[in-house]
């Protein structure tokens, strides 16, 4: 499976219809601390706008909503991995990417038998506390080794000068939060990572 090397991962429907209409074509509603019924909402809204603009969806940890809700895509954590019914997962035709930050869990994840495998944090990064220190670049390319063909994600404190090196070392595709939310120009800032994404597309 090819992913798209420009990974846009946003925590509202509201992010999804504003920067998925600029050609965007894969992106995460990763939605942190919210009701089931505005989730339910949210996730409902962000398959309708990434169906009308071709766009692949991915929903983070509510697998069992986005299963409900006619999602295709769903990405777990290693504790949400542990919690979840792969079985159930699996059987509803789901893809599924996979965190990892170490060997143990590159493992457990290799074993899951997902359509993404993601790296992370490559570089600090401000979005939430990490227990792992960066992994840096030689990471990808040791852990691009070892998944292949496995599709590998880079995540964690990239900006669009930070992208030939992540994809050099070996990185499919290049999830992005902060650099574009908390852009003072996400449209821009979004525009310049399809761009500058393009040779790898
Ligand atoms: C592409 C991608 N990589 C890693 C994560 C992190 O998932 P997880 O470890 O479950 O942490 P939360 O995002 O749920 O806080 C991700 N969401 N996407
Ligand atoms: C969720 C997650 N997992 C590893 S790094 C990270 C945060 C990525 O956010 P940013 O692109 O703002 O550094
Ligand atoms: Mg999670």
């Amino acid at each position: 499976m090819k992913l798209d090397p420009f990974y846009l991962i946003v925590d509202s429907a509201a992010w999804i219809e504003r920067l998925v209409p600029l050609g965007v074509k894969l992106v995460q509603l990763r939605i942190k601390d919210r009701d089931e019924a505005t989730l339910r909402t949210e996730i409902r809204r962000a398959n309708g706008a990434c169906v009308v603009h071709g766009c692949q969806l991915i929903v983070n940890d509510y697998w069992r909503t986005a299963i409900e809700e006619g999602c295709d895509f769903v990405h777990l954590g290693q504790e949400d991995l542990a919690a979840a019914d792969l079985l159930a997962i699996k059987y509803a035709g789901l893809k599924l990417g996979l965190s990892t930050h170490d060997h143990l869990e590159l493992e457990t994840a290799i074993a899951a038998e997902p359509d993404y495998i993601a790296l992370g944090p490559i570089y600090p990064t401000v979005l939430k506390q990490m227990k792992w220190a960066p992994q840096g670049l030689a990471r990808i390319s040791a852990w691009k080794h070892r998944v292949a063909p496995i599709p590998l994600v880079a995540i964690g404190g990239l900006n669009p000068d930070r992208l030939n090196g992540v994809f050099e070392a070996g990185a499919d595709s290049a999830a992005v939060v902060t650099d574009i939310t908390l852009n003072a120009d996400p449209e821009a800032r979004t525009r310049e990572w399809i761009e500058k994404t393009k040779p790898w597309r």
